[in-house]
């Protein structure tokens, strides 16, 4: 799986690759560019624009220097702006300059209009990960008058004015879509960056998995290539029970429409018996609206060790009786899936969280989050508490949002690639938990169950978006389910 390194491991990486291969910096920095040059390909037609390339100093500047000579043949016309005499430039950033064919107009940004039409496309190659404090003067000025023009605008590596391990300090550069090398840089997952990423692509470089896997930083990026190897396989002998016996907790009075949306999206996970215990008056609608689901009776609350998973909380309410849920904690000895009021009601009674059996996913959104922890002053802050909690616990902690992340008890954390805008939306979070205990149930362990579930949830969510964008339901992302199988080609 991808690592996500810190922006000083990366140049040591960078290094120790260039070192080992025998491959000089240029040559990298010409692969990063080619294949930026690939991207750009397949979401423009370089023929009805014209390029306007920022260059700073460093290798940032240098890459985009490559890209300038390497499109200038196929876009309506380029012009290199220049913040610096290439005298005060990185060694990488003069050679390409000097390979600048007569195609690329090049200007000091102080001598240029800034006068854009809309195809125009701007490229911010200013600064990279090497960035180490805000930007000022000439560079805040250029990045404020192109963040108030109209233009398509694309960032290299990481916009510019943003660390790439930190919170911006300042101003930054506000890109349409952020076309980052090898793997996305910390920082860029932080919400408090998403009006200046836009949309995040990773571009590979070329260094090999072989030699990426040498570098880690317990943060890894979760990607569609990862996911099959954490699958379980059936057979054709395989039946009910071996695809999972689940219990739902939830669904309080006028709340049942969670359980719904939970049980559904378990039996479309491909569980085999999923049972309910939610509120009497509730039997009637519960049963009809999902009939291959059972309402759970005293018999089966009493034996919950003859199931093989328990999801708790969606539409459960806070009136619940806390010595009913401390005794389904303490008498189920296998990992639960705990969201919603599950979680609000350890808030109230954090005393309870020392029963929370080992192993267990715990499914926040912030807010949740936050009532668990406390407040926090930033999303890096956040993630910090999600892998303390994680540790702490001994639980694995999936902080839902864009880029969703799951903490595990020994200190890792994974970042989703899948979803979109159109999942922030009612009941969609009892859809995940439902896929997890499903998952759960299936014989996965949590850390398998946990990704697949946060990366097939998305990929539904995708799916869903492509067909009703804002106009997705939680019932949407259900019905999509069955499709991500076939996308990943599970069997
Ligand atoms: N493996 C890869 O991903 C590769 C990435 N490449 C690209 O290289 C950059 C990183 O390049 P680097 O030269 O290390 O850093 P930058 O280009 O980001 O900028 C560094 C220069 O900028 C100066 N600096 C830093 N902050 C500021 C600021 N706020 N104001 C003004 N100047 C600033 C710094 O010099 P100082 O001495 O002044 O500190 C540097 O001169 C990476 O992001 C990729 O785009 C390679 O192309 C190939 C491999
Ligand atoms: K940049």
């Amino acid at each position: 799986m991808l690592s996500i390194l810190s922006g000083d491991l990366v140049k040591q990486l960078d290094a120790d690759f260039i070192a080992q291969q025998g491959i000089s910096s240029l040559e990298l920095m010409e692969s990063a560019a080619k294949n930026f040059c690939t991207w750009f390909r397949g979401n423009f037609v370089p023929s009805e624009h014209r390029l306007f390339v920022f260059s700073g100093p460093g290798n940032n500047g240098g890459d985009g220097v490559a890209i300038a000579r390497l499109l200038c043949h196929e876009v309506k016309a380029v012009t290199l702006l220049v913040f610096e005499e290439k005298e005060n430039c990185s060694m990488d950033y003069r050679l390409n300059f000097e390979r600048l064919p007569d195609q690329v107009e090049v200007t000091s940004v102080d001598k240029f209009d800034f006068k854009f039409e809309e195809t125009d496309i701007v490229l911010d190659a200013i600064f990279g990960v090497g960035i180490n404090r805000p930007i000022d003067g000439v560079y805040r000025w250029v990045v404020e008058k192109l963040n108030a023009l109209e233009a398509i605008k694309v960032a290299i590596d990481i916009p510019s004015g943003i660390p790439a391990d930190d919170v911006l300090d300042g101003e930054a550069f506000k890109a349409d879509h952020t076309v980052t090398f090898q793997f996305p840089k910390f920082s860029l997952f932080f919400p408090e960056h998403a009006v200046y990423t836009g949309k995040v692509h990773v571009v590979d470089i070329g260094i090999p998995d072989t030699f990426l896997s040498r570098y880690q930083d317990n943060k890894y990026f979760l990607q569609a290539k990862d996911i099959p190897a954490l699958h379980k396989r059936f057979h054709a002998f395989s039946h009910k029970g071996d695809f999972g016996k689940i219990m739902l907790f939830g669904g309080s009075l006028g709340k049942v429409g969670a359980m719904v949306l939970s049980s559904k999206a378990a039996l479309r996970t491909g569980s085999g018996l999923v049972h309910v215990q939610i509120a009497d008056a509730e039997r009637m609608i519960m049963q009809t609206a999902v009939p291959e689901v059972m309402v759970a009776g005293a018999q089966e609350i009493k034996r919950l060790e003859a199931f093989d998973a328990l999801g708790i909380g969606p539409g459960w309410g806070t009136e619940v009786d806390l010595s009913f849920y401390s005794s389904i904690l303490k008498r189920f000895h296998k990992p639960v899936v705990i969201d919603a009021d599950g979680l609000n009601l350890l808030a109230k009674k954090p005393e309870m969280l020392q029963f929370v059996p080992k192993g267990s996913i715990l499914t926040p959104h912030v807010k949740e989050f936050e009532r668990l922890v406390g407040n926090v002053s930033s999303h890096k802050e956040r993630l910090l508490k999600a892998q303390q909690f994680a540790g702490e616990y001994g639980v694995f902690l999936i902080l839902k949002g864009a880029f969703t992340s799951i903490s595990t008890p020994d200190g890792k954390q994974y970042f989703n690639s899948t979803g979109n805008q159109y999942m922030a939306t009612a009941g969609s979070g009892d859809v995940l938990t439902g896929m997890i205990t499903a998952f759960l149930g299936q014989g996965y362990n949590p850390l398998q169950a946990a990704l697949c579930g946060v990366f097939h949830h998305g990929l539904a969510g995708e799916l869903a978006g492509k067909q009703k964008r804002r106009g997705v339901i939680a019932s949407d992302i259900i019905a999509c389910i069955p499709q991500t199988f076939l996308e990943l080609d599970i069997p």
